[in-house]
């Protein structure tokens, strides 16, 4: 025991003592350490809240959002700087890294109103539409059904307001689509649309006749395992090479036949083609001819739908 050996208690008792000094220091520097994390904690979230401009950040930031706006075709941007940084004389926040920050500004996700469509993708069935749709969307100024409405062909009666109510909020100066393919071989479809406005663009993507048959027909197969075979429903005479034209996955294709029926209400002028091939071989190039698309010339007053490179997308205002 330490109290029998007086050396070794007076060890003991020294040994205690460091370690106890030991363990003071240890919590001390422990307290320093937290604190000093608490402080720079502290001074970052109010580095975050600054609304004092760091100019130095604000080029890489800047530098940031143009990347992303490239990369996302502006979509997320406008999201995320709309009616915010980008507002002339308006003060940026930003945040410890130098990202902006949303200001109080950014528009609400209820904001908007619905609007009838103003361009529609009518046509063709199993030409890409669904593609061209989608690329078209990534446009930060467009905004479209998610599935396709079916208005023109199956529930005119439900009224354009029923309609309306399918599509999704738009802000000024953005353009309301939808597609629906089956609105190209529709009869009622082109005087429908244009009693709605006669100003509705419309874009039409065709594709070879024949390889759009042949998808059109995979497609039932996969849902209809036991349709004949797709060359007894192509002829009607094998030997002859006579075609059948009734059958419609032949009759869709007939596309000059279906046309006349538009040209009736629309000028060809309102009236895009895009090729389906394209839009696979050459997205970019196609879709610029899209973003060309100029509207009717019978209204000079009015812009219509111009993608222009340098302004965005701007479309008129229901006639
Ligand atoms: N990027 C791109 N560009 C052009 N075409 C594409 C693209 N992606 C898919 N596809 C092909 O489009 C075919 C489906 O066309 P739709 O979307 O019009 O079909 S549908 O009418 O909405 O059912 C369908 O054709 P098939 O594969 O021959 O059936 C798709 O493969």
């Amino acid at each position: 025991m330490a109290c029998e050996v007086p050396g070794n208690t007076v060890v003991s008792v020294k040994s205690v003592l460091r370690k106890c000094a030991v363990m003071l220091v240890s919590l001390l520097a422990s307290f320093y350490l937290l604190h000093s994390l608490t402080q720079f904690g502290g001074s970052a979230l109010r580095a975050q809240d600054s609304l004092v401009p760091r100019p130095e950040l604000a080029e890489a930031a800047l530098r940031r959002k143009r990347v992303l706006h490239r990369w996302t075709g502006g979509s997320v941007a406008r999201q995320r700087f709309e009616d915010g940084e980008d507002t002339p004389g308006q003060q940026v926040r930003f945040d410890a890294r130098g990202f902006p920050l949303v200001s109080g500004k950014l528009r609400a996700l209820g904001d908007g109103i619905k609007r009838l469509p103003q361009a529609i993708i009518v046509g063709v069935k199993k030409g890409g539409t669904r593609a061209l749709l989608e690329f078209l969307r990534v446009h930060p100024d467009v905004r479209a059904a998610g599935a396709e409405p079916h208005f023109f062909d199956r529930f005119y009666d439900n009224g354009l307001d029923w309609y309306r109510d399918l599509m999704p909020k738009t802000l000024e100066g953005q353009i309301t689509m939808e597609k629906t393919p089956s609105y190209f071989v529709t009869r009622e479809a082109p005087a429908q649309i244009y009693s709605m406005s006669r100003s509705t663009k419309l874009i039409v993507v065709v594709r070879d006749p024949v390889t759009r048959a042949i998808s059109d027909y995979t497609q039932t197969l996969s849902k209809k395992p036991d349709i004949p075979s797709f060359e007894s429903l192509t002829f009607k005479n094998r030997t002859t090479g006579l075609i059948d034209t009734s059958w419609s996955a032949i009759q869709i294709g007939i596309y000059a036949k279906h046309l006349d029926n538009w040209l009736q209400f629309f000028p060809m002028r309102q009236i895009l083609f895009v090729s389906g091939e394209r839009l696979i071989s050459d997205p970019a190039g196609e879709l610029g001819r899209v973003q060309d698309f100029p509207g009717p010339q019978e209204d000079h007053h009015r812009q219509t739908l111009l993608f222009q490179s340098d302004q965005g997308l701007s479309m008129p205002e229901e006639s």
